[in-house]
Protein backbone atom coordinates (compact mmCIF):
# COMPACT_ATOMS: atom_id res chain seq x y z
CA UNK A 1 0.00 0.00 0.00
CA UNK A 2 1.42 3.54 -0.58
CA UNK A 3 1.98 5.16 2.22
CA UNK A 4 -1.06 7.78 2.89
CA UNK A 5 -3.64 5.99 1.45
CA UNK A 6 -5.03 4.29 4.37
CA UNK A 7 -8.23 4.91 5.17
CA UNK A 8 -9.19 5.42 0.82
CA UNK A 9 -11.28 3.80 -0.52
CA UNK A 10 -13.30 3.66 -3.95
CA UNK A 11 -12.64 2.70 -7.42
CA UNK A 12 -11.05 4.83 -10.10
CA UNK A 13 -14.22 4.16 -12.78
CA UNK A 14 -17.54 5.19 -11.61
CA UNK A 15 -20.38 2.93 -11.41
CA UNK A 16 -23.62 4.34 -12.29
CA UNK A 17 -25.80 1.66 -11.01
CA UNK A 18 -24.91 2.23 -6.99
CA UNK A 19 -26.67 5.94 -7.91
CA UNK A 20 -29.89 4.15 -8.78
CA UNK A 21 -29.45 1.59 -5.53
CA UNK A 22 -31.02 3.91 -2.51
CA UNK A 23 -29.57 1.48 -0.01
CA UNK A 24 -26.23 1.39 -1.52
CA UNK A 25 -26.43 4.86 -1.22
CA UNK A 26 -26.84 5.04 1.96
CA UNK A 27 -24.05 2.19 3.13
CA UNK A 28 -21.68 4.38 0.88
CA UNK A 29 -22.55 7.70 2.98
CA UNK A 30 -22.24 6.59 6.66
CA UNK A 31 -21.92 10.06 7.93
CA UNK A 32 -24.88 11.13 6.26
CA UNK A 33 -23.62 13.92 3.68
CA UNK A 34 -26.61 13.50 1.51
CA UNK A 35 -29.25 14.39 4.56
CA UNK A 36 -26.98 17.13 5.99
CA UNK A 37 -26.87 18.63 2.59
CA UNK A 38 -31.02 18.35 2.12
CA UNK A 39 -30.90 20.12 5.65
CA UNK A 40 -29.99 23.58 3.61
CA UNK A 41 -33.35 24.99 3.40
CA UNK A 42 -33.68 24.41 7.77
CA UNK A 43 -30.16 25.69 8.19
CA UNK A 44 -31.05 29.13 6.55
CA UNK A 45 -34.58 29.42 8.79
CA UNK A 46 -32.86 28.47 11.52
CA UNK A 47 -30.23 30.81 11.31
CA UNK A 48 -31.96 33.49 10.42
CA UNK A 49 -34.09 32.51 13.83
CA UNK A 50 -30.70 32.60 15.73
CA UNK A 51 -29.63 35.92 14.48
CA UNK A 52 -32.64 37.28 15.16
CA UNK A 53 -32.25 36.54 18.70
CA UNK A 54 -28.36 37.91 19.07
CA UNK A 55 -29.18 41.71 18.87
CA UNK A 56 -27.32 42.84 15.60
CA UNK A 57 -28.60 45.73 15.90
CA UNK A 58 -26.13 47.17 18.66
CA UNK A 59 -23.53 46.91 15.33
CA UNK A 60 -25.60 49.75 13.40
CA UNK A 61 -24.84 52.04 16.77
CA UNK A 62 -21.65 53.82 15.44
CA UNK A 63 -22.98 54.22 11.95
CA UNK A 64 -21.78 52.76 8.79
CA UNK A 65 -18.50 51.17 9.00
CA UNK A 66 -15.30 51.73 6.81
CA UNK A 67 -15.25 48.52 6.22
CA UNK A 68 -16.15 45.28 6.34
CA UNK A 69 -14.20 41.44 7.00
CA UNK A 70 -15.69 38.26 6.83
CA UNK A 71 -12.93 36.01 8.46
CA UNK A 72 -12.71 33.13 7.86
CA UNK A 73 -11.35 29.65 6.15
CA UNK A 74 -12.58 27.29 3.69
CA UNK A 75 -16.71 26.99 3.42
CA UNK A 76 -16.47 29.86 6.52
CA UNK A 77 -14.33 31.99 3.80
CA UNK A 78 -16.84 31.30 1.22
CA UNK A 79 -19.36 33.17 3.46
CA UNK A 80 -17.34 36.49 2.86
CA UNK A 81 -17.54 35.90 -1.06
CA UNK A 82 -21.68 35.37 -1.00
CA UNK A 83 -21.85 38.19 1.44
CA UNK A 84 -19.65 40.22 -1.31
CA UNK A 85 -21.41 39.04 -4.31
CA UNK A 86 -25.18 39.82 -2.51
CA UNK A 87 -24.10 43.30 -1.54
CA UNK A 88 -23.14 43.55 -5.29
CA UNK A 89 -20.84 46.43 -6.82
CA UNK A 90 -22.87 49.38 -5.37
CA UNK A 91 -22.18 48.71 -2.03
CA UNK A 92 -21.05 51.52 -0.47
CA UNK A 93 -18.50 50.04 1.67
CA UNK A 94 -15.68 47.15 0.72
CA UNK A 95 -16.32 43.80 1.67
CA UNK A 96 -13.16 41.78 2.20
CA UNK A 97 -12.81 37.96 2.98
CA UNK A 98 -10.08 37.83 4.38
CA UNK A 99 -8.72 33.66 4.78
CA UNK A 100 -5.75 34.30 6.86
CA UNK A 101 -5.46 34.46 10.59
CA UNK A 102 -5.39 37.71 11.92
CA UNK A 103 -6.81 40.91 9.92
CA UNK A 104 -5.19 43.21 6.98
CA UNK A 105 -3.16 45.78 8.57
CA UNK A 106 -5.58 48.58 8.07
CA UNK A 107 -8.40 47.68 9.85
CA UNK A 108 -9.03 49.21 12.94
CA UNK A 109 -11.58 51.14 15.29
CA UNK A 110 -14.16 51.49 11.63
CA UNK A 111 -14.07 48.54 10.42
CA UNK A 112 -16.33 45.74 11.32
CA UNK A 113 -14.84 42.05 11.29
CA UNK A 114 -17.23 38.94 11.55
CA UNK A 115 -15.35 36.17 12.10
CA UNK A 116 -16.81 33.10 11.18
CA UNK A 117 -16.00 29.20 12.01
CA UNK A 118 -18.46 25.86 11.67
CA UNK A 119 -16.02 24.22 14.45
CA UNK A 120 -15.64 27.52 16.34
CA UNK A 121 -11.76 27.14 16.52
CA UNK A 122 -10.27 27.87 13.32
CA UNK A 123 -6.59 29.85 13.68
CA UNK A 124 -7.81 31.85 10.84
CA UNK A 125 -11.52 33.16 12.52
CA UNK A 126 -10.15 33.31 16.22
CA UNK A 127 -6.76 34.77 14.93
CA UNK A 128 -8.93 37.34 13.34
CA UNK A 129 -11.75 38.01 16.47
CA UNK A 130 -8.91 38.14 18.89
CA UNK A 131 -7.06 41.11 16.64
CA UNK A 132 -10.33 42.76 15.70
CA UNK A 133 -11.08 42.60 19.74
CA UNK A 134 -7.59 44.08 20.29
CA UNK A 135 -7.39 47.33 17.66
CA UNK A 136 -10.97 47.94 18.53
CA UNK A 137 -13.46 47.28 15.50
CA UNK A 138 -16.62 46.30 15.80
CA UNK A 139 -16.68 42.21 15.75
CA UNK A 140 -19.20 39.68 15.06
CA UNK A 141 -18.82 35.93 15.61
CA UNK A 142 -20.57 32.74 14.02
CA UNK A 143 -20.05 29.87 15.69
CA UNK A 144 -21.16 26.93 17.85
CA UNK A 145 -22.02 27.60 21.25
CA UNK A 146 -19.29 26.99 23.72
CA UNK A 147 -16.59 26.97 21.28
CA UNK A 148 -13.51 28.87 21.23
CA UNK A 149 -14.82 31.76 18.79
CA UNK A 150 -17.92 31.93 21.31
CA UNK A 151 -14.97 32.63 24.31
CA UNK A 152 -13.46 35.32 22.42
CA UNK A 153 -17.00 37.21 21.65
CA UNK A 154 -17.67 36.94 24.74
CA UNK A 155 -14.60 38.28 26.42
CA UNK A 156 -14.90 41.09 23.33
CA UNK A 157 -18.65 41.70 24.15
CA UNK A 158 -19.41 41.13 20.56
CA UNK A 159 -22.79 39.71 19.15
CA UNK A 160 -22.56 35.75 18.66
CA UNK A 161 -24.67 33.90 16.66
CA UNK A 162 -24.43 30.21 17.86
CA UNK A 163 -24.83 27.76 14.44
CA UNK A 164 -25.01 24.34 16.06
CA UNK A 165 -22.19 22.10 14.49
CA UNK A 166 -24.05 18.87 12.99
CA UNK A 167 -22.08 18.35 10.12
CA UNK A 168 -18.79 18.92 7.88
CA UNK A 169 -17.98 22.99 7.24
CA UNK A 170 -19.16 22.16 3.74
CA UNK A 171 -22.48 21.00 4.35
CA UNK A 172 -22.92 23.90 6.67
CA UNK A 173 -22.83 26.50 3.71
CA UNK A 174 -26.40 28.09 4.19
CA UNK A 175 -26.37 28.56 8.29
CA UNK A 176 -23.15 30.17 8.39
CA UNK A 177 -24.10 32.14 5.33
CA UNK A 178 -27.36 33.79 6.90
CA UNK A 179 -25.79 34.86 9.84
CA UNK A 180 -23.41 36.84 7.83
CA UNK A 181 -25.74 38.42 5.56
CA UNK A 182 -28.18 39.56 8.56
CA UNK A 183 -25.01 41.29 10.20
CA UNK A 184 -24.35 43.12 6.74
CA UNK A 185 -28.06 44.21 6.56
CA UNK A 186 -28.26 45.82 10.70
CA UNK A 187 -25.33 47.83 9.14
CA UNK A 188 -27.71 48.60 6.29
CA UNK A 189 -25.17 47.05 3.63
CA UNK A 190 -27.35 44.11 2.22
CA UNK A 191 -31.47 44.57 0.75
CA UNK A 192 -32.08 40.77 2.33
CA UNK A 193 -35.67 40.70 3.20
CA UNK A 194 -37.82 38.01 5.03
CA UNK A 195 -39.23 36.82 1.96
CA UNK A 196 -36.44 36.31 0.19
CA UNK A 197 -34.86 34.18 3.12
CA UNK A 198 -37.83 32.05 2.86
CA UNK A 199 -37.91 31.78 -0.67
CA UNK A 200 -34.18 31.03 -0.64
CA UNK A 201 -35.22 28.41 2.08
CA UNK A 202 -38.07 26.92 -0.01
CA UNK A 203 -35.95 26.76 -3.40
CA UNK A 204 -33.35 24.83 -1.40
CA UNK A 205 -35.81 22.33 0.10
CA UNK A 206 -37.23 22.05 -3.59
CA UNK A 207 -33.98 21.19 -5.02
CA UNK A 208 -33.53 18.88 -2.22
CA UNK A 209 -36.46 16.97 -3.21
CA UNK A 210 -35.69 16.83 -6.79
CA UNK A 211 -32.25 15.66 -5.95
CA UNK A 212 -32.69 12.72 -3.65
CA UNK A 213 -31.67 9.30 -3.25
CA UNK A 214 -34.65 7.99 -4.38
CA UNK A 215 -34.91 9.86 -7.52
CA UNK A 216 -33.92 8.13 -10.42
CA UNK A 217 -31.01 9.34 -12.73
CA UNK A 218 -33.37 10.04 -15.50
CA UNK A 219 -35.13 12.45 -13.28
CA UNK A 220 -32.97 13.48 -10.76
CA UNK A 221 -30.73 16.47 -12.02
CA UNK A 222 -27.64 16.02 -9.08
CA UNK A 223 -27.75 12.06 -10.39
CA UNK A 224 -27.49 13.43 -14.10
CA UNK A 225 -25.03 15.70 -13.45
CA UNK A 226 -22.91 13.83 -11.55
CA UNK A 227 -22.49 11.06 -14.24
CA UNK A 228 -22.30 13.47 -17.00
CA UNK A 229 -19.14 15.09 -15.05
CA UNK A 230 -17.88 11.27 -14.00
CA UNK A 231 -14.28 10.31 -15.62
CA UNK A 232 -13.93 13.82 -16.79
CA UNK A 233 -12.01 17.03 -15.70
CA UNK A 234 -14.66 19.00 -14.99
CA UNK A 235 -14.58 23.53 -15.71
CA UNK A 236 -16.91 25.15 -14.14
CA UNK A 237 -17.58 28.98 -14.70
CA UNK A 238 -20.20 30.98 -14.05
CA UNK A 239 -21.82 33.81 -16.19
CA UNK A 240 -22.20 36.53 -13.87
CA UNK A 241 -20.47 37.83 -10.46
CA UNK A 242 -22.78 35.99 -8.40
CA UNK A 243 -23.04 32.99 -10.51
CA UNK A 244 -19.29 32.65 -10.47
CA UNK A 245 -19.44 32.26 -6.92
CA UNK A 246 -21.49 29.38 -7.14
CA UNK A 247 -18.97 27.77 -9.54
CA UNK A 248 -16.28 28.31 -6.97
CA UNK A 249 -18.41 26.56 -4.67
CA UNK A 250 -18.61 23.99 -6.69
CA UNK A 251 -15.03 23.41 -7.01
CA UNK A 252 -14.98 23.41 -3.35
CA UNK A 253 -17.35 20.37 -3.47
CA UNK A 254 -16.47 18.41 -6.50
CA UNK A 255 -12.32 18.48 -4.77
CA UNK A 256 -13.17 17.70 -1.18
CA UNK A 257 -16.67 15.37 -1.67
CA UNK A 258 -15.64 13.79 -4.83
CA UNK A 259 -11.87 14.62 -4.89
CA UNK A 260 -12.20 15.59 -8.54
CA UNK A 261 -9.22 18.10 -9.76
CA UNK A 262 -11.67 21.43 -11.65
CA UNK A 263 -11.16 24.56 -13.11
CA UNK A 264 -13.48 27.05 -11.55
CA UNK A 265 -14.06 30.77 -12.08
CA UNK A 266 -16.43 33.94 -13.38
CA UNK A 267 -16.65 33.23 -17.07
CA UNK A 268 -15.44 37.33 -17.96
CA UNK A 269 -11.94 36.23 -17.06
CA UNK A 270 -12.08 32.62 -18.18
CA UNK A 271 -13.28 34.38 -21.52
CA UNK A 272 -9.46 36.19 -21.67
CA UNK A 273 -7.54 33.47 -20.98
CA UNK A 274 -8.58 30.16 -19.66
CA UNK A 275 -11.24 29.86 -22.37
CA UNK A 276 -7.95 28.34 -24.19
CA UNK A 277 -8.27 25.14 -22.25
CA UNK A 278 -11.06 24.13 -24.87
CA UNK A 279 -8.36 23.69 -27.48
CA UNK A 280 -5.99 21.88 -25.43
CA UNK A 281 -4.67 18.66 -24.80
CA UNK A 282 -8.09 17.55 -22.78
CA UNK A 283 -10.32 19.25 -24.85
CA UNK A 284 -10.75 20.28 -28.84
CA UNK A 285 -7.38 17.78 -28.83
CA UNK A 286 -9.05 14.77 -26.97
CA UNK A 287 -12.20 15.24 -28.88
CA UNK A 288 -10.64 15.02 -32.21
CA UNK A 289 -8.84 11.80 -31.77
CA UNK A 290 -11.73 10.27 -29.75
CA UNK A 291 -13.28 6.51 -31.15
CA UNK A 292 -16.43 7.14 -30.45
CA UNK A 293 -16.84 3.12 -31.14
CA UNK A 294 -14.31 2.29 -28.28
CA UNK A 295 -15.75 1.32 -24.60
CA UNK A 296 -16.58 3.65 -22.25
CA UNK A 297 -15.62 0.80 -19.46
CA UNK A 298 -12.24 0.21 -20.97
CA UNK A 299 -10.85 3.96 -20.58
CA UNK A 300 -7.49 3.80 -18.87
CA UNK A 301 -7.51 7.39 -18.13
CA UNK A 302 -5.62 8.44 -21.76
CA UNK A 303 -9.20 9.35 -22.97
CA UNK A 304 -10.13 11.84 -20.17
CA UNK A 305 -11.98 15.18 -21.62
CA UNK A 306 -13.14 17.89 -20.02
CA UNK A 307 -16.56 18.46 -18.89
CA UNK A 308 -17.81 22.23 -19.57
CA UNK A 309 -20.42 23.15 -16.56
CA UNK A 310 -21.99 26.72 -17.06
CA UNK A 311 -23.69 28.38 -14.70
CA UNK A 312 -26.13 30.83 -15.96
CA UNK A 313 -27.62 33.79 -13.44
CA UNK A 314 -29.67 35.63 -16.13
CA UNK A 315 -30.09 38.50 -13.84
CA UNK A 316 -33.61 37.71 -13.07
CA UNK A 317 -34.33 40.57 -10.80
CA UNK A 318 -34.69 43.85 -12.54
CA UNK A 319 -33.33 45.89 -9.73
CA UNK A 320 -30.01 43.95 -9.08
CA UNK A 321 -26.90 46.39 -9.36
CA UNK A 322 -24.71 45.33 -11.79
CA UNK A 323 -21.70 46.43 -13.43
CA UNK A 324 -22.05 44.61 -16.86
CA UNK A 325 -25.48 45.25 -18.58
CA UNK A 326 -27.37 41.37 -18.70
CA UNK A 327 -26.84 41.61 -22.69
CA UNK A 328 -23.36 41.22 -22.45
CA UNK A 329 -23.10 38.60 -19.27
CA UNK A 330 -25.64 36.49 -21.79
CA UNK A 331 -23.57 36.88 -25.13
CA UNK A 332 -20.51 36.12 -23.67
CA UNK A 333 -22.38 32.66 -21.89
CA UNK A 334 -23.76 32.00 -25.01
CA UNK A 335 -20.32 32.20 -26.68
CA UNK A 336 -18.80 29.68 -24.54
CA UNK A 337 -21.79 27.29 -25.70
CA UNK A 338 -20.64 27.71 -29.28
CA UNK A 339 -17.38 27.61 -28.68
CA UNK A 340 -17.54 24.27 -26.82
CA UNK A 341 -19.72 22.76 -29.41
CA UNK A 342 -17.23 23.31 -31.91
CA UNK A 343 -15.04 21.40 -30.13
CA UNK A 344 -16.87 18.87 -29.61
CA UNK A 345 -16.53 19.47 -25.64
CA UNK A 346 -19.25 18.54 -23.24
CA UNK A 347 -21.04 21.09 -21.92
CA UNK A 348 -24.03 21.05 -19.21
CA UNK A 349 -25.67 24.14 -18.03
CA UNK A 350 -27.49 25.34 -14.66
CA UNK A 351 -29.74 28.07 -14.77
CA UNK A 352 -30.40 30.20 -12.10
CA UNK A 353 -33.93 30.44 -11.35
CA UNK A 354 -35.91 32.78 -8.67
CA UNK A 355 -36.09 36.66 -8.14
CA UNK A 356 -33.64 37.53 -5.20
CA UNK A 357 -30.07 37.29 -5.81
CA UNK A 358 -30.00 34.82 -2.55
CA UNK A 359 -32.51 32.94 -4.01
CA UNK A 360 -30.62 32.97 -7.63
CA UNK A 361 -27.41 31.38 -5.59
CA UNK A 362 -28.95 29.09 -4.03
CA UNK A 363 -30.59 27.74 -7.29
CA UNK A 364 -27.06 27.22 -8.44
CA UNK A 365 -25.48 26.15 -5.52
CA UNK A 366 -27.91 23.60 -4.54
CA UNK A 367 -27.91 21.00 -7.12
CA UNK A 368 -24.14 20.94 -7.68
CA UNK A 369 -23.62 19.84 -4.21
CA UNK A 370 -25.91 17.31 -4.26
CA UNK A 371 -23.92 16.14 -7.80
CA UNK A 372 -20.27 16.29 -5.86
CA UNK A 373 -22.05 13.59 -3.28
CA UNK A 374 -23.36 11.40 -5.78
CA UNK A 375 -20.27 11.73 -7.98
CA UNK A 376 -18.10 10.70 -4.44
CA UNK A 377 -21.16 7.93 -4.35
CA UNK A 378 -20.77 6.52 -7.49
CA UNK A 379 -16.63 5.78 -7.25
CA UNK A 380 -17.29 3.99 -3.80
CA UNK A 381 -15.52 6.95 -1.59
CA UNK A 382 -16.83 8.42 1.56
CA UNK A 383 -17.81 11.51 0.68
CA UNK A 384 -17.30 12.85 4.38
CA UNK A 385 -14.40 11.61 5.50
CA UNK A 386 -11.49 13.10 3.60
CA UNK A 387 -7.95 11.78 5.15
CA UNK A 388 -5.85 14.01 2.78
CA UNK A 389 -6.97 16.75 5.14
CA UNK A 390 -7.07 15.00 8.34
CA UNK A 391 -3.52 14.04 7.31
CA UNK A 392 -2.44 17.41 5.82
CA UNK A 393 -3.46 19.09 9.43
CA UNK A 394 -1.40 16.49 11.90
CA UNK A 395 1.51 16.97 9.23
CA UNK A 396 1.12 20.42 9.43
CA UNK A 397 0.33 20.35 13.27
CA UNK A 398 -2.50 22.41 12.84
O1 LIG B 1 -15.19 26.32 9.56
P1 LIG B 1 -14.01 25.89 10.35
O2 LIG B 1 -14.31 24.91 11.40
O3 LIG B 1 -13.30 27.11 10.85
O4 LIG B 1 -12.99 25.17 9.40
C1 LIG B 1 -12.47 25.78 8.26
C2 LIG B 1 -12.24 24.74 7.20
O5 LIG B 1 -11.39 23.73 7.70
C3 LIG B 1 -11.91 22.45 7.39
O6 LIG B 1 -12.54 21.94 8.53
C4 LIG B 1 -10.82 21.52 6.96
O7 LIG B 1 -9.90 21.44 7.97
C5 LIG B 1 -12.93 22.71 6.30
O8 LIG B 1 -13.86 21.68 6.19
C6 LIG B 1 -13.50 24.02 6.76
O9 LIG B 1 -14.21 24.69 5.76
Amino acid sequence: MIDGTAGVSGHRNADERLLDDPQALAERDPGGMLRHTASAGAQVRESAALAAEANLSVLADDGRPRAVVIAGIGTAGRTGDVLATVAGPRCPVPVIAHRLAGVPGWVGAADVVIAVSASGRSPEALGAAEAAHRRGARLVAVGPADSQLHSVAERARAPFIPVPRRAPARASLWGLTVPVLLAARALGLVKVNEADLAETAARLDADADRSRPTAESFVNPAKSLALGLAGSIPIVWGSSPLAAVAARRFGDTLSANARYPVVTGALGEAGRGRVGLLDGVFGGLAEGERDIFADPDESDGEGTRLRLVLLRDGGLNAEDDADEPLAVEERRADAVQTLAERRGVRCDVVTAEGGSALERLASLVAVPDFASIYLALAHGLDPMAVPAITEMKELANQ
